[in-house]
């Protein structure tokens, strides 16, 4: 069966009173940049009004939990830090409790503060990231590396201030650090900021993935690492859940591995004519809408 496209109030009252947890992505559907989509912050009161579950599965992996707080607070949007789950918290749990890291070895990352600040808290030591000798467009000098034999694992997301220099060194790692593993928060290929569109995490680690010839191990959505790291914190009925997001290779994928509903908006990374082209997506969401804004017509 089709998506099925939602318009009258009566859809929306009736989407509203048919599910209990409601999972939100956010780059896309709740913002672009620090821009919130119309309507957002009224749909997210109305949903709490109605005593529904609101939690937030992110794939950006620039911010922790906490700093996301921050950011949903500057954007007056209420938000738990409990209820935000972002691909740089779960990249340090799946270290901590999958990979279980021995305390005496160490992760490079490719990344920004967030990510650091979600390993620290885990309990993971790293080096690179936004160390200023890393941070640095002066030529990479693999004569005068020093390889650190105790990093096992090599961290890749979203980084605004990637480089030779970074991706150098994490490619000594990863073909020099015997089992040293690939690991990357997610692989969105684009990233919908407040301006248009730019390179996502996926297009940040894809010059290694080339280099070496193999894939990394992907963390946020569509995995099931991230919904295995909701599951451990909260308990939803997947009967009586929907996910709703922008992107359908992740968010709707991430929906329907989870075995919940999905909604589709069309204010970020998905385009009209991937789902009613000529030359359709194969992934089909349950629903369809314009924008998260349009559930705001139901009456409070
Ligand atoms: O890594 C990226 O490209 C962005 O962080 C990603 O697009 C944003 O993730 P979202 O909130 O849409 O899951
Ligand atoms: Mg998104």
């Amino acid at each position: 069966m089709g998506a099925v496209r939602l318009s009258s109030q009566e859809e929306y009252a009736k989407l509203i009173d048919q599910y209990d947890t409601w999972m939100f992505d956010c780059d896309g559907v709740l913002w672009h940049g620090d821009r919130l989509i119309p309507g957002a912050t009224e749909v997210l009161s109305l949903l709490r009004d109605r005593k529904k579950n609101v939690i937030f599965v992110t794939n950006n992996a620039t911010k922790s939990r906490k700093s996301y707080k921050g950011k949903f607070d500057q954007l007056g949007v209420e938000a738990k830090v409990e209820e935000i789950y972002g691909s740089a918290y779960a990249t340090a749990v799946y270290l901590s409790s999958v990979l279980q890291l021995p305390k005496n070895k160490k992760v490079y990352v490719i990344g920004q503060s967030g990510l650091e600040e979600e390993l620290r808290e885990e309990g993971i030591t790293y080096i690179g990231g936004t160390d200023p000798a890393d941070c640095t467009i002066t030529p990479f000098s693999l004569e005068n590396f020093t390889l650190d034999p105790d990093v096992a694992a090599v961290v890749c997301g979203l980084d605004t201030a990637i480089n030779y220099t970074k991706l150098s060194k994490a490619f000594q790692y990863l073909t020099r650090n015997p089992g040293c593993q690939f690991i990357v928060t997610n692989e969105d290929s684009t990233y919908p900021a407040a301006h248009g569109l730019l390179p996502g995490a996926g297009s940040i680690s894809a010059p290694l993935r080339y280099a070496l010839g193999k894939d990394p191990i992907a963390i946020g959505k569509p995995a099931k690492t991230m919904l295995d790291c909701i599951k451990a914190k909260v308990h939803f009925d997947p009967r009586r859940t929907i996910m709703v997001g922008d992107r359908l290779n992740t968010d709707i994928l991430f929906g329907q591995a989870g075995g919940v509903s999905t909604l589709l908006v069309l204010t970020g990374i998905t385009l009209e004519s991937e789902i009613s082209g000529s030359n359709p997506s194969p992934i089909v969401p349950d629903y369809i809408t314009t924008s998260i804004g349009d559930l705001a017509i139901v009456d409070k």
